[in-house]
């Protein structure tokens, strides 16, 4: 909108407008404005729209159609002045050879017209609109914001103008500061809508359900989940220390990869067995609820114990027609139940990195006892250890350094040259997140 009744359709911004008694006072967003219409035969209404003389007196506002119905038969092409004053001499004369008649036309434009910004603009006081809230994560059916306390005072306002303005949204909530507790979990209070906190969520193909007050969950790290899964083969054993749901698990089985998955959280473990149960990867899919050290502890021994399912024939044979047809020899087919864990995830980034030292000796015999894994790990065959972490140095350099630093302390060792470190996201100004992922070096898994 560049001139015409553009200037009259805008909502004072920083005006406290639109709020009655501390609550949302709907009604103050109408605006009724009245414009110039030409009232035509139907089939001339075509014509006036694609007039040169016409093209800038055009109505140009978005969500209004251009032509309405008139009166009769008529129809009316709407213009963006409300004066006829305004028209440019071309116009009258085009219209007039046209034989239409000017005639005014009433738009109204109640709140549902109204962004959800315009409406929060609105309703702020004018110390507040800049900077003024405009974004919300959503998971499943929840809207969740992360209000500044000098926001609070609307809060509730806000929250319901975020519920009204996006349908799929029937819960809003506010994270609470940055309360975290040990399961990664923040607290939420409700600001709008249905305090139903069990929700729906899809990712790489795969539906999640589970209660947002009670587990982790980020959507932002879809992309990572991705990254990982995609360097899994479909013959892998993954061990998921940190599962969560099972965000990396579930998506990694429904490729045919065997999954150890395991969160402390007994919360996530019950939603990680739904999980499992929903995606119909029971199959190859093994949940547990301990901690994630001695989860690592008895990882080699469980899978040597109870192998974990054979790779499922159809998986095999998509793989094969995926390599046949990228010129690849298809590997062989993977019959026999499998012992052999390939990768270990470990995303709980505050602290992942002090579980590795649970890693020394891990295929010694004081762990392994009897049983002879030499065979399955060798120094070529070790698992990658894929782990999460923070660092507060910004340059990659330094934060590999930081982090190379770090996990080498804990496992008693250096890493190998074909370490890699992924930089994941900015998490805080900072707080980089960062995944290293390492070879199992043979003399740290084997030590005494
Ligand atoms: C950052 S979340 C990651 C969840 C999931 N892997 C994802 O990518 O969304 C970390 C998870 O570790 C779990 N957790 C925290 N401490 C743990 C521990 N000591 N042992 C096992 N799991 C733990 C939390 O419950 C949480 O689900």
């Amino acid at each position: 909108m560049s001139e015409g009744i553009s200037k009259q359709l805008v909502l004072p911004k920083g005006s406290g407008f639109g709020v009655k008694n501390g609550a949302l006072d709907k009604d103050a967003f109408r605006k009724v404005v009245t414009v110039l219409a030409a009232k035509v035969a139907p089939e001339k209404a075509g014509v006036l729209l694609k007039a040169p003389a016409l093209k800038r007196s055009l109505i140009d506002v978005p969500k209004v159609k251009s032509v309405a119905r008139g009166p009769d038969q008529d129809k009316l092409v709407l213009l963006k002045y409300s004066d006829q004053a305004d028209l440019t001499e071309d116009a009258v004369q085009f219209l007039r050879s046209q034989a239409a008649e000017l005639v005014p036309h009433e738009l109204v434009f109640d709140y549902d017209y109204w962004s959800t910004d315009d409406v929060i603009h609105a309703i702020l006081p004018k110390e507040l609109e800049e900077g003024a809230p405009s974004g919300f994560a959503v998971v499943g059916h929840i809207a969740h914001m992360n209000l500044r306390p000098e926001y609070l005072p609307y809060k509730h306002i806000i929250g319901q103008v975020v519920l009204d303005k996006n349908p799929s949204v029937t819960t809003v909530v506010n994270k609470l500061d940055n309360i975290v507790d040990q399961f990664r979990v923040f607290k939420m209070e409700l600001l709008a809508g249905e305090p139903d906190f069990v929700v729906t969520q899809s990712e790489n193909d795969c539906k999640f359900t589970f209660d947002f007050r009670e587990v982790y969950w980020n959507s932002r790290l879809h992309h990572e989940h991705e990254r990982l899964i995609e360097q899994f083969k479909t013959e892998d054993v993954i061990a998921d220390v940190f599962a969560g749901v099972g965000p990396f698990a579930i998506p990694a089985a429904k490729k045919g990869c065997g999954v150890l998955a395991n969160d402390l959280n007994p919360s996530s473990y019950k939603y990680l067995t739904v999980n499992i149960s929903d995606n119909k990867v029971g199959s190859l899919v093994r949940p547990f609820c301990e901690d994630g050290r001695e989860f690592i502890r008895q990882a080699f021994n469980r899978a040597w114990d109870d192998p974990l399912a054979p790779v499922p024939q159809r998986k095999q044979r998509r793989t094969e027609l995926k390599e046949i047809r990228a010129g690849e020899r298809p590997a062989p087919p993977v019959g026999p139940r499998r012992n052999r864990i390939s990768h270990f995830v470990m995303n709980l980034p505050d602290t992942a990195i002090l579980f590795l030292d649970a890693f020394r000796g891990v295929l010694s015999p004081a762990i392994a006892g009897e049983r002879d894994l030499s065979g399955l790990y060798a120094e070529a065959t070790m698992p990658m250890i894929h782990t999460h972490c923070f660092t507060r140095e910004l340059e990659p350099e330094k934060a590999e350094a930081d982090i190379r630093q770090r996990v080498e302390e804990k496992i008693g060792h250096p890493l190998g040259a074909d370490t890699v470190y992924h930089w994941v996201r900015s998490v805080a100004p900072q707080k980089e997140m960062y995944c290293v992922s390492f070879r199992l070096p043979y003399a740290v898994a084997y030590a005494s």
